[in-house]
């Protein structure tokens, strides 16, 4: 469960204050499903590092029931280049200081899960965009987390490698029961993967409203009327046509 209260975020920038994030507050569920959508610059990647403890607010506080262990998926794959497909999965777990056993027999069981057998010893840039993905989800999901940030993770990749691996993020959790935060600028992803999705306002970033979205997940979702209509409320709501509680 977590839960931000009056959350200001700004950054110093050439002598100035760059306010980033402004009054931020919302709640989320365990195993909630959460997509953060905004205008470029309104502060959603700024605002995933708060949620995942790698940024302080200014003011404001950010509570996390618990002790969850979470995973993170950074832009554009954070792969190492340098290390083989196994090793980047496997990094979690030896900077735990895992028994090379376990290591291995994760890492073998993490492959065949995303399709990646008989690519363990290749290099990142060795594979397509999407195969990459997968090994950053791979990574994040080694070390068995209980909620996972995952910022524009699907961004570069083609219509269809897109979809297959929102469909996948779709099995992961349901099949291991793990809360998501994803920050991205699709409004389709937000309101496939989001059963809350937040909408930003341009910067500084505004909650301007949250919509409840509670047949992510559920079977044909994508192809449902259901589903094309709260694509179009989100995209009036940030195209500023409609106002939202916080506007
Ligand atoms: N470490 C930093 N120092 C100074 N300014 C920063 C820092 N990180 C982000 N910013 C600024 O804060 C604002 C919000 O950045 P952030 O990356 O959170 O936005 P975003 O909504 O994720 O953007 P995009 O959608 O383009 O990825 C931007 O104007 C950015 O330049």
């Amino acid at each position: 469960m977590i839960t931000v209260h009056s959350v200001n975020l700004s950054f110093a920038h050439n002598g100035a204050t760059l306010p980033v994030l402004r009054d931020i507050s919302f709640h989320l569920e365990s195993e909630d499903y959460c997509a953060i959508i905004g205008p470029s610059g309104c502060g959603k990647t700024s605002l995933l590092f708060l949620l995942a403890g790698l940024l302080q607010p200014d003011s404001g506080t950010i509570d996390i029931t618990g002790s969850p262990r979470s995973g993170t998926i950074l832009q554009n794959f954070g792969l190492f280049p340098w290390k083989t497909v196994s090793q980047n999965i496997a990094l979690g777990l030896v900077l735990q200081k895992r028994p090379p056993h376990e290591v291995r027999r994760r890492v073998d069981s993490l492959l065949e899960e995303m399709g990646l057998s008989g690519f363990g010893e290749h290099f990142p840039g060795q594979l397509s965009g999407g195969m990459q993905q997968r090994v950053a989800l791979a990574r994040a999901l080694a070390i068995e987390p209980d909620i996972l940030f995952m910022d524009e993770p699907l961004s570069s990749l083609d219509a269809l490698t897109r979809e297959r691996l929102q469909n996948l993020i779709v099995d992961i959790r349901q099949a291991k029961g793990i809360s998501t935060v994803l920050v991205t600028h699709s409004i389709e992803e937000a309101v496939f993967l989001g059963r809350t999705i937040i909408v930003l306002s341009g910067r500084p970033g505004r909650v301007l409203q949250i919509i409840d979205n509670p047949d992510a997940d559920t079977d044909n979702f994508r192809q449902s009327d259901t589903f094309f209509q709260r694509c179009i409320a989100v995209r009036q709501i940030l195209a500023g046509e409609v106002d939202g509680p916080h506007a």
